[in-house]
């Protein structure tokens, strides 16, 4: 029997009273790697805000990394947001310190207390985005895909069963967009489940996997065409 880490059933997704998205119907095992695409304002990133608990979800059912997402309470948010990793387009990492401490940052905030296994994991993340000679380095002295490196590795901190990727090449030339594609690729040989929202074609080309389209308010798999 399959275990879905991420199932919706007849899901609807709003943005306050507004209907972005119907009839959702989707599901991804361990392992998988799945692109969400879609033009401009189809909701993608309403998709997933409302995956990691920032929008609620009214309509229809709704299952993440065993959380139900009808019954998710305010309080419980941080749990649910411990089991995923989430990676942003515009990394968001604190420029008012380094690297390491941006890391630091989270795991203290997550729950880890001693010092020692916090430097081992942070080393351990950072290695796996190929940036542990760079922890030293504050965020601006650091390329965009080098931060968008450093952002994985912090939604790599807490083991997550899912990575929530929302558009993470939007910012990066194509050159760079395919280096962080190649983090990413890697992570899910390495057994990460991964959900990227992307409008970047090329690199569905390039890295051909299972595919979800928002259209007309809705959300369907594609099959890919090898042109
Ligand atoms: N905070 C908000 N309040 C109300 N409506 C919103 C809000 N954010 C987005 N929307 C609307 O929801 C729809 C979907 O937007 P969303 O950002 O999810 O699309 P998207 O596919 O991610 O687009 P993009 O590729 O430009 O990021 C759009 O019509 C947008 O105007």
């Amino acid at each position: 029997m399959s275990n879905p880490i991420l199932e919706l059933k007849n899901a609807a997704v709003y943005q306050r009273e507004n209907l972005i998205l119907s009839d959702v119907n989707v599901e991804i095992n361990k392992g998988d790697f799945v692109y969400l695409i879609g033009k401009t304002g189809t909701g993608k990133s309403s998709f997933m805000k409302t995956l990691y608990g920032d929008i609620p979800l009214k309509e229809g059912e709704g299952s993440i990394v065993g959380h139900d997402l009808r019954q998710l309470k305010e309080k419980n948010i941080p749990f649910l947001r411990r089991k995923l990793g989430v990676v942003f387009q515009d990394f968001k990492l604190l420029n008012d310190r380094t690297i390491k401490d941006n890391l630091m940052f989270v795991l203290k905030a997550t729950g880890w207390k001693e010092t020692k296994a916090m430097e081992n994991k942070i080393d351990q993340v950072l290695d796996k985005v190929d940036m542990k000679t760079k922890n030293f380095k504050y965020p601006y002295q650091l390329s965009g895909g080098e931060q968008q490196r450093i952002a994985i590795a912090r939604a790599l901190l807490n083991d997550p069963e899912l990575i929530l990727a929302d558009e993470p090449t939007g910012n990066l030339d194509p050159q760079t967009s395919v280096e962080v594609m190649e983090v990413l690729q890697e992570i899910n040989r390495n057994g990460n489940t991964i959900l990227m929202a992307t409008h970047d074609y090329a690199l569905l080309l390039k890295y051909p996997s299972k595919t979800l389209k928002c259209d007309g308010q809705k959300v369907f798999e594609v099959v890919q065409k090898t042109a």
